[in-house]
């Protein structure tokens, strides 16, 4: 994406549930609106950033924008994987996101086998490139001047 670091916050709402049971990944789905307003031209895969949930702690994410081929899904997605383990779910919270760098395009998994494997490396490859923590800093004041 032109547009990095790319910085965006929405209600978490549900989407088929199957993000957790089926590939061990939950993902926090944005809003139609959300993912509408992003840059027309950002190109579908898989980043990594900062997220956090209402004013809470920033953490490392993975964020999935697209159309889910292994899902075939038809309308376009915006998913993020928190990489902390949360007491329980949040849905309904806003979460703000800033979008630091893109990893990956998205893959027509074989299998959801393949698909957990490859969740696997992505996030590693996250957690290798997010070693900085400037931008987290900067979300946590972004976040908590906006909910004030
Ligand atoms: N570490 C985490 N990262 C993201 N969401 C989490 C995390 N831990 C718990 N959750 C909760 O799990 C929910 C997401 O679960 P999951 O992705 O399985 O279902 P869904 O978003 O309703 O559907 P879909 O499978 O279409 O994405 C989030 O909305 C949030 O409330
Ligand atoms: C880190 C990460 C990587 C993903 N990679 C893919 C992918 O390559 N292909 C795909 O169809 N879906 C991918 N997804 C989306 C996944 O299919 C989706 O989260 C579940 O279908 C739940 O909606 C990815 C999601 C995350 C969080
Ligand atoms: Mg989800």
């Amino acid at each position: 994406m032109r547009h990095l670091p790319y910085f965006c916050r929405g209600q978490v709402v549900r989407g088929f549930g199957r993000g957790s049971k089926q590939l061990g990944i939950p993902t926090a789905n944005f809003p139609e609106q959300v993912v509408d307003n992003l840059p027309a031209d950002v190109s579908t895969g898989i980043y990594y950033g900062w997220a956090s949930v209402g004013s809470g702690d920033v953490h490392k994410m993975v964020v999935s924008i697209g159309w889910n081929p292994y899902y075939k899904n038809t309308k376009k997605s915006m998913e993020t994987h928190i990489m902390h383990t949360f007491e329980e779910d949040f849905y309904g919270e806003i979460l703000n996101v800033a979008i630091v760098g893109y990893l990956r395009p998205e893959k027509n998994f074989d299998s959801l086998v393949q698909g957990t494997r490859e969740n696997a490396v992505v996030n590693k490859d996250a957690l290798r490139c997010l070693k900085c923590n400037k931008l987290s800093q900067y979300l946590k004041h972004r976040a908590s001047s906006m909910s004030a």
